[in-house]
């Protein structure tokens, strides 16, 4: 097994790593200093877990609130779902309400998860609102090559979403261009949805081909259905209804996180 050691990093040293493409961002964090990095000997940095609530069926007109909630209850992350009504068949927000979230809570990672047509489009008002992460998605983008360098210039991470049709060789010609897979386990477009189990045929094939890649799994993602998940190899998890839902959030996050550092510890003592 891999020793893990951890490092400092600066939020500069963490873009000037991602540009290069040569390692992967393991701890998800905006902090100028003092942040760290779970990396191996090798150089690469081993996919841990993150558990990244979805506030879209949260009390939106208490939004700081609702994020505030997530982030005291133990999310190491926000995914926030931009939908543009051409997409996806639902409308939500756009880099304003970003823009205005961020000074309220500085250090927090900002995951976004653009369902909409032409992601290109937003990319530098995203960047510029505070944005970490930039996930469009794969059937909505022309140049994948141009968009992947657009968001990386300025400063953000890069994801690519698949739509529960869409065959995950598609990122293959451009899998190095990618610091997240994004696999979708429903229909994009609303939260409450059913657990599309069919979809971890796709996770297995990305941990097995890409051991050092970000896998995230966003739909019906929940107490019920995390045990596939975890097991699949996804190590970011979204997870909306079941967490903001919840009575005690807290909880629900701690059961998820258990169940994805219980696989991946499994799995590397199976390396
Ligand atoms: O992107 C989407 C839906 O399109 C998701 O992020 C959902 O909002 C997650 O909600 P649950 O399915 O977990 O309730
Ligand atoms: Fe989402």
């Amino acid at each position: 097994m891999a020793s893990v050691s951890v490092v400092k990093v600066t939020k500069s040293s963490v873009r000037k790593r991602i540009v290069s493409g040569k390692t992967k961002y393991c701890g998800l964090t905006s902090k100028e200093e003092g942040a760290t990095e779970a990396a191996t000997m090798s150089g690469h940095t081993l996919p841990c877990c993150k558990i990244g609530p979805s506030i879209l069926c949260a009390d939106l007109s208490c939004l700081a609130d609702e994020c505030r909630k997530m982030i005291h209850s133990g999310a190491d992350y926000l995914h926030l779902d931009v939908m543009d009504g051409h997409f996806v068949p639902n409308l939500t927000f756009g880099h304003p309400i970003v823009k205005c979230l961020r000074p309220k809570m500085p250090d927090i990672y900002f995951d976004m998860h653009m369902m909409v047509q032409n992601p290109e489009k937003w990319v530098e008002s995203m960047a510029d609102a505070g944005a970490n992460q930039y996930t469009f998605h794969i059937e909505a983008c022309e140049d994948i090559p141009a968009l992947c360098r657009k968001i990386q210039e300025s400063g953000m991470r890069v994801g690519v979403g698949l739509k529960p049709g869409t065959p995950v060789e598609t990122i293959l010609p451009y899998s190095d261009l990618f610091d997240v897979v994004l696999i979708m386990t429903v229909e994009p477009g609303f939260g409450g949805q059913s657990f599309m189990e069919d979809m971890m045929s796709k996770v297995q094939y990305l941990r097995t081909n890409f051991p050092y890649l970000d896998i995230e799994v966003d739909g019906g993602v929940g107490p019920n259905t995390i045990d596939a998940v975890a097991e699949a190899g996804a190590n970011m998890i979204v997870s909306g209804t079941a967490i903001t839902g919840a009575s005690d959030p807290s909880q629900v996050i701690a059961l998820l996180r258990n169940s994805v550092e219980n696989a991946i510890q499994k799995s590397q003592l199976e390396r």
